[in-house]
């Protein structure tokens, strides 16, 4: 198979079927360390099945995926799942902040997962709060903040552990325009000053903007984009 050289994270001839449904037919993707990718494409198209296929949560009936040198489909989940943990980060669309927590505690919990202090954790995560201007609502639980607010400490949280690769779906989905761009300025400041990876998957133009490249999704297949600058 093609890994592209110097490649952090590629697939290759990925397959996968839901019944008759053909989600992936022959998708390839690749990423290099620091790269932001947005993947684009009408809905129904496939993206959210590369996307979870790439992270490791959905595995493809056939085809590869390298990460990092290892196969992802020749790690058993418990490898899986670790790396998911100390590797990746994640931002959806909306319901990832638990509700019951501040919006700091939120920010710690990936830390506090993985044995990490409370002081030590909450500072941590204060730094990464002032990164994303949320750190005013640090005391706060997520249903007294805003959507625009919310998804800040949603992406401060994903990059709190130090992730490699950051996969967002649809992350500005729920919001207006104007916020949808702070959060998206805001994600890919951060994600590049800590050398992550972005996946990116939208289906707004003017959020793939902010990549240094797209890869449109058709039909469970997927191609480069050329950008007309
Ligand atoms: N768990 C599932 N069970 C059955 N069919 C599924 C499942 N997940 C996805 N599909 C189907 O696979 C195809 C691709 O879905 P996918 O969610 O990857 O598309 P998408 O491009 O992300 O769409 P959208 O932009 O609407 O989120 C669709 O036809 C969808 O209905």
């Amino acid at each position: 198979m093609s890994i592209p050289e110097g490649s952090l994270l590629a697939a290759h001839d990925l397959h996968k079927a839901y019944g008759p449904t053909n989600a992936l037919d022959g998708a390839a993707f690749s990423i290099h360390p620091g790269e932001v990718v947005a993947v684009m494409g009408p809905s129904g198209s496939g993206k959210s099945t590369l996307l979870h296929c790439l992270a490791g949560i959905v595995t493809p009936d056939s085809g590869t995926i390298m990460y990092n040198g290892h196969e992802l489909s020749a790690m058993n989940d418990a490898d899986r799942s670790a790396l998911r943990r100390t590797d990746f980060g994640f931002v959806f669309q909306f319901g990832q902040l638990v509700p019951e927590l501040s919006c700091l505690e939120n920010v710690a919990l990936p830390l506090r997962l993985n044995g990490t202090g409370r002081k030590q954790a909450e500072s941590t995560a204060l730094t990464w709060m002032q990164r994303l201007e949320v750190e005013n609502v640090a005391k706060q639980r997520p249903g007294e903040v805003s959507g625009g607010q919310g998804q800040r400490v949603a992406v401060a949280r994903s990059l709190v552990t130090g992730p490699r690769v950051l996969f967002a779906d649809e992350p500005t989905g729920a919001l207006d325009s104007l916020n949808g761009e702070r959060v998206m300025e805001l994600l890919t400041d951060a994600a590049r000053s800590a050398g992550a990876a972005v996946v990116l998957v939208t289906h707004e133009a003017r959020v793939a903007a902010y990549s240094d490249r797209e890869v449109v999704v058709r039909d469970g297949k997927s191609r480069d984009m050329e950008r007309v600058v």
